[in-house]
């Protein structure tokens, strides 16, 4: 998106102000019986990126609507820029995008936006924002009337049309097709090029990878992993490939160096670990020719965030 950055630069940033984006401690949510949120703990710094990543049910939504000032604790602090989340002086300072609704049915997105943008004192203009995310043919449709795609976007830019310093993004990619995807990871690229510090929550892997400076893994309420990208995914390298389910993978180990490892996940994917070089592919490649085995997209690379994400949270569904 270029020449957008200067575009979200928050107006309304105080000097001096150090606190973190959001600061959480020992957060706790129930719901009746259910606890949702449980001594969750984090920081999310100023003008990162921070993606929140979790399980169906992990606690995600809980905790950004505490953030967001919309539901209270039962437990534990949270901080968001230094204020507690109830603190009104915190609204013009915060772009709020929820994870469903949040416009009136009937409302027409050109108007509605024109009656977010007046709540904010130095905000975006309306008619170049519905530009910026292909919504200029939809200016006089009813909210109800917008495809679901047409909706997130449109709760995108209300979220963003007061130039805010922290943007709590819930799912925001949910639903779009391809081009909207990239408008939107576009406009998360501007606004954190401006200073903006961004909070989402995603189940796109590849997304949190794209865009985000730190992610928070988080299940059944709590941390249980964070770190760069990189950090996350490691150093360490894989040879993938696809080919015919139930190779023997006792056989082909028998083949490789001591220490390697071979994996099949999910059928037909086959994953092989340890010094992953030239005499390994070419011992896989070889073992393979020997059994009549087609391979089909062999490839070196680094464990994705998604294996690490199935491996800190398991398979089962929630
Ligand atoms: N208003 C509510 N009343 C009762 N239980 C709730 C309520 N909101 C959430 N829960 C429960 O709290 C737990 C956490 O829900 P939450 O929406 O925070 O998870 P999430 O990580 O955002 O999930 P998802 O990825 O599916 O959006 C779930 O077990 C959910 O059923």
């Amino acid at each position: 998106m270029p020449g957008v950055d200067s575009t979200f630069e928050s107006t309304l940033g105080s000097a001096g102000d150090a606190a973190p984006a959001v600061e959480i401690d020992g957060l706790v949510k129930r719901y009746g019986g259910t606890t949702a949120v449980d001594g969750l703990t984090l920081t999310c710094a100023r003008g990162a990126v921070t993606a929140i990543l979790g399980p169906n049910g992990a606690g995600k939504t809980s905790t950004i609507e505490i953030c967001e000032g919309f539901r209270r604790p039962d437990g534990g602090t949270v901080r968001v820029l230094g204020l507690d989340p109830a603190d009104p002086a915190l609204k013009p300072r915060l772009g709020i995008m929820p994870q469903t609704g949040g416009v009136p049915p009937a409302a027409r997105a050109g108007e509605w936006l024109r009656v977010v943008s007046r709540f904010y004192a130095h905000p975006l203009d309306p008619d170049s924002l519905l530009g910026l995310l292909g919504l200029t043919d939809h200016t006089r449709t009813p909210y109800r009337r917008l495809s679901g795609g047409q909706q997130q976007r449109l709760s995108l830019a209300a979220a963003v049309i007061g130039r805010p310093e922290l943007v709590f993004l819930d799912e925001p990619t949910a639903g779009l097709d391809p081009q909207a995807r990239h408008a939107c990871w576009d406009l998360v690229a501007a606004l954190r090029a401006a200073g903006v510090s961004v909070v989402l929550t995603t189940h796109q892997m590849d997304e949190a990878e794209k865009l985000s400076d730190h992610v928070v893994v988080i299940d059944h309420g709590r941390v249980v992993a964070e770190g760069t990208p990189e950090s996350l995914t490691g150093a360490e390298r894989q040879l993938r490939f696809r080919a015919r389910p139930g190779l023997d993978l006792e056989e082909l180990l028998a083949a490789l160096p001591p220490g390697s490892a071979a994996k099949e996940s999910p059928s037909g994917h086959y994953i092989i670990e340890g010094q992953v070089g030239p005499q390994l592919l070419a011992t896989v490649t070889a073992w393979c020719a020997t059994e009549g085995v087609t391979t089909e997209d062999l490839r070196i690379e680094r464990r994705t965030l998604e294996d690490v994400f199935l491996e800190l949270t398991g398979r089962e569904l929630r």
